[in-house]
């Protein structure tokens, strides 16, 4: 029998980006002040976590957040990979969600092209692919994911075997830090979610909406 591990996964919303500047050929906005503060305090609050690696997605705000952090751990690889990037997960129809929150679900996702489903539901498969699940050989794994707030929630989702559409209506603060353990033999345990306890108050909370802030 092929021996198998455990893998941590690490997964961390971008810190606090610019205000967004649409147009053709933007790949959305770097980091603000705040989101590189946030992001050298997670990669500090990191340091002493044996990872293998830190993926992130192509843009420019996981990509900066993810060099930062990369700075304050020393000699951990950087990869950068689609499936950490930002993309719908899944685009449930009427029929799949809970009738009193499918308007508001269906409000948010807006119109979707069939392109944008298929390439999304590919990479999201991706990430599920890379990322979760307990790893080859007989050494534990870690691993840092910088990424968008949907794929954080997809994951979480994946990680308690809900339905594919509750991604939707989970968030993520910036720079938090979400923790998945995935053993043999066990299922999936979320070990914590939206852990900031690496931000000062001021820096905590970004990226949620007011009312979500606790
Ligand atoms: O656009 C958004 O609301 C989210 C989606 O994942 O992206 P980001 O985490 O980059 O803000």
């Amino acid at each position: 029998m092929t021996a198998s591990a455990t893998r941590y996964l690490y997964l961390a919303r971008h810190g606090e980006a610019l205000p967004e500047q649409s147009g053709p050929g933007q790949s959305g906005p770097g980091l603000s002040e705040n989101g590189r503060r946030q992001a050298v305090l997670l990669g500090r609050r990191l340091r002493d976590v044996p990872l293998a690696a830190v993926h992130h997605g192509p843009l420019p705000r996981a990509a900066q957040t993810a060099r930062l952090v990369g700075e304050q751990l020393g000699a951990v690889p950087l990869r950068v990979d689609e499936a950490a990037g930002d993309y719908l997960p899944c685009v449930p129809g009427r029929a799949e969600l809970p009738a009193d929150s499918a308007d508001l679900l269906l409000d948010f996702l807006g119109e979707v092209s069939q392109a944008e489903r298929e390439h999304g539901a590919a990479l999201a498969a991706e990430a599920i692919a890379r990322f979760t699940g307990p790893v080859a050989g007989e050494v534990d794994r870690h691993e840092l994911v910088v990424t968008h707030a949907f794929l954080v929630g997809w994951l979480v989702r994946h990680a308690l075997d809900a339905p594919d559409w509750r991604w939707l209506g989970h968030n993520s603060a910036n720079a938090a830090l979400t923790v998945i353990r995935y053993a043999p033999g066990r299922p999936a345990t979320v070990i914590t979610v939206n852990d900031q306890r690496h931000l000062p108050t001021e820096l905590r909370w970004t990226g949620f909406p007011p009312e979500w802030q606790i």
